[in-house]
């Protein structure tokens, strides 16, 4: 569904994507993990035509991805942080969505417009919602047009307890769709029920990419954060990211 070969990207100085490689099928829930700065957003920035590789080809549905954007219709995106028009209402939004995409109202998957309860804010400009309303808005919109793709980037972050596990129930429910999701998260809790394969990135190197069933058996580890913290062992910076992460969900949740 997903090709990558030979990827690179630089910015000045900088390799930000470093020859990365991989394939991604349907049924897939891809995490895409690495510390801060690793090539995360970039990679899913190159997928979706938003930033252009240096070199390499990205291959979606077997199509090679170049100046035609129509195959981003197949996708549905989450960004790291939504940016909209200010003075766009919430429900102008959504039309103005339907409206570019020419989808009929039977197509459309409203779900998390319901759950989330945006029709009592559709009146509201954009600048006006929280971070995470915003959050809402910018997952409720992924999910809308019931793609194939589905690339979440930090979908969880910002959201209150109820509403990120009313996103990680619909994230599952669009796997058992055999969707490919394609999703990054430092919090790797979030990622232990829905992972089914792992990509771990390091400054702009892809370190893995195994099913998570290896890893589990490799690493005689259950949780995703103690197994890549094992995997991870011989490379100092990473395992010391990863205990940090791993020291910051321990104290989250004895709070
Ligand atoms: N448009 C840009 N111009 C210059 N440098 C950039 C640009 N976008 C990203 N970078 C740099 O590329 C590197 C990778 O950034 P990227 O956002 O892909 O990391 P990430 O793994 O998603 O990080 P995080 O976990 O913090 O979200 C960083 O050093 C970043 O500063």
């Amino acid at each position: 569904m997903i090709r990558i070969e030979n990827l690179k990207k630089k910015f000045k100085r900088l390799q930000v994507l470093d020859d990365i490689n991989a394939l991604f099928t349907e049924g897939q829930v891809v995490s895409l993990i690495g510390p801060n700065g690793s090539g995360k957003t970039t990679l899913i920035k190159t997928l979706l035509g938003l930033v252009r590789p240096d070199a390499g080809k990205i291959f979606i549905n077997r199509q090679q991805i170049g100046n035609d954007p129509a195959y981003r219709e197949h996708i549905g995106y989450m960004p790291q942080i939504g940016r909209y028009p200010d003075n766009m209402r919430v429900g102008q939004l959504f039309t103005m969505m339907k409206d570019i995409r020419m989808k009929t109202e039977a197509a459309l998957d409203t779900d998390l417009l319901v759950k989330f309860n945006l029709a009592s804010i559709f009146d509201k400009p954009m600048r006006t919602l929280s971070g995470g309303t915003r959050q809402k808005v910018s997952a409720a919109l992924a999910f809308y047009f019931n793609p194939d793709i589905l690339i979440l980037d930090e979908p969880t972050a910002g959201l209150d307890p109820l509403s990120s596990e009313i996103l990680k129930a619909k994230i599952m429910e669009e796997k058992q769709k055999n969707k490919l999701i394609l999703i990054t998260s430092h919090i790797l809790s979030d990622l232990d029920d829905l992972t089914t394969h792992v990509m771990y990135l390091q400054e702009g190197k892809m370190i893995f990419l195994k099913g998570i069933e290896q890893l589990r058996k490799e690493t005689g580890e259950e949780k995703l954060g103690k197994a890549i913290a094992r995997i991870m062992n011989g490379e100092k910076k990473s395992a010391l990211w990863i205990d940090e992460v791993l020291m910051l969900e321990t104290n989250n949740q004895s709070n």
